[in-house]
């Protein structure tokens, strides 16, 4: 599984422990960036990570900010894009299960290492469940149209 991940310098230390728990898992990461805690600006990372996705450059997405919200809008703008802001595991099982979310949002300043390690195994793990499911996702795909 190919994972993209990107943050801007609010997320940069935790994109680096996510990263290095990903790949001491075995995952394939496209990283990216923002590459330092300089300064730039969350939508610019939002929009890479995003078409990755759209592209299937990559599986699934994570994406991490300051509080999470700023890359969950701008995410958001793209189309086929469902990306959940996640602060525990369970929002994460269920950003999959019911939502078929394909970007994870992780708050950098808001959340613990280990915690966010917890968020992300779940949100990998877990598989969409469609059934009534299903129609709901298909009604915000029809919103893009
Ligand atoms: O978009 C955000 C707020 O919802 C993110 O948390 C950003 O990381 C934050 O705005 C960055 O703030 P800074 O003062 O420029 O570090």
């Amino acid at each position: 599984m190919k994972i993209a991940i990107g943050c801007d310098h609010a997320g940069f230390k935790l994109k680096e422990a996510i990263k290095g728990y990903l790949v001491s898992k075995g995952f394939n990461i496209l990283d990216e960036g923002t590459y330092s805690e300089d300064s730039v600006d969350y939508p610019d990372f939002a929009a890479k990570v995003a078409l990755d996705i759209k592209n299937q450059r990559a599986d699934f997405g994570i994406l991490i900010c300051g509080t999470g919200i700023g890359m969950s809008i701008a995410a958001n703008r793209i189309k086929g894009i469902r990306a959940a802001l996640c602060l525990f595991p369970e929002m994460a099982k269920l950003a999959r299960s019911h939502n078929n979310a394909n970007i994870l949002v992780l708050p950098g300043r808001f959340i613990a290492v280990e915690l966010a390690q917890w968020i992300v195994d779940a949100f990998i793990e877990e598989k969409f469940e469609g059934g009534r499911h299903e129609n709901r996702v298909q009604k915000i795909e029809e919103m893009d149209k």
